[in-house]
């Protein structure tokens, strides 16, 4: 995720991924990541945030509560609710029914088109498996969503089975 240059960048802004699992935090000061953590791990921060920008996929009562918690933690701060739009930072939307897109998915496009020229497959490893594509010219040609390999264990059963040939997990593989 990014934050625009527009934004009085002078101050520290604290962007918001709320995911289907965890909450990624991640504290900008000016353009730079000057920490992040995942859920909890804010409680130890007495963080002084003059913006919030707040990207979710969850229904709108868990957004409800979500942001009412960040209203009390940071009344001093300008909360921005991210939402997906027809057409920003230079990239065409493929829904023909914008909203029905994921915000990570969206926020995930409009920040590779800033960063790459090409034509780019982006691929998002989280609960589901996002992968979406932005030509050139800044057209979103759609994608895919698929259940991650923990999500497909679930599903099938697998995580009962003895055999471990049968268990995935990325955390075997590093
Ligand atoms: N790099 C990775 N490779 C494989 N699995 C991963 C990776 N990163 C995270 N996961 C798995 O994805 C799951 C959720 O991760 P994360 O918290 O990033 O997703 P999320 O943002 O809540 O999900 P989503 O964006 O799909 O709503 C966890 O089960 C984690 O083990
Ligand atoms: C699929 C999820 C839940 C993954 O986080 C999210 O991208 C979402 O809510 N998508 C809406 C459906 C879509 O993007 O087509």
């Amino acid at each position: 995720m990014f934050v625009n240059n527009n934004h009085p960048t002078e101050r520290c802004v604290l962007v918001m991924d709320v995911g289907n699992t965890s909450i990624k935090w991640a504290l900008f000061l000016k353009n730079d990541i000057i920490w992040r953590g995942r859920d909890h791990e804010i409680d130890d921060h007495a963080f002084e945030v003059h913006a919030v920008y707040f990207a979710s996929v969850r229904d709108d009562s868990n957004n409800l509560l979500l942001l009412e918690e960040v209203g009390k933690r940071y009344p001093n701060a300008n909360v921005l609710d991210l939402k997906v739009s027809a057409v920003a930072c230079g990239v065409e939307n493929a829904y023909s029914e914008p909203h029905r897109l994921g915000i990570d998915r969206w926020l995930g496009v409009l920040y590779v088109h800033s960063q790459y020229q090409g034509t780019v497959v982006v691929v998002d490893a989280g609960t589901a498996v996002k992968i979406d594509v932005v030509n050139s010219d800044g057209r979103h040609l759609g994608g895919y969503i698929a259940p991650s390999s923990d999500m497909m264990e679930k599903i099938v059963g697998l995580e009962y089975r003895a055999d471990p040939i049968f268990r995935s997990g990325y955390d075997k593989y590093v």
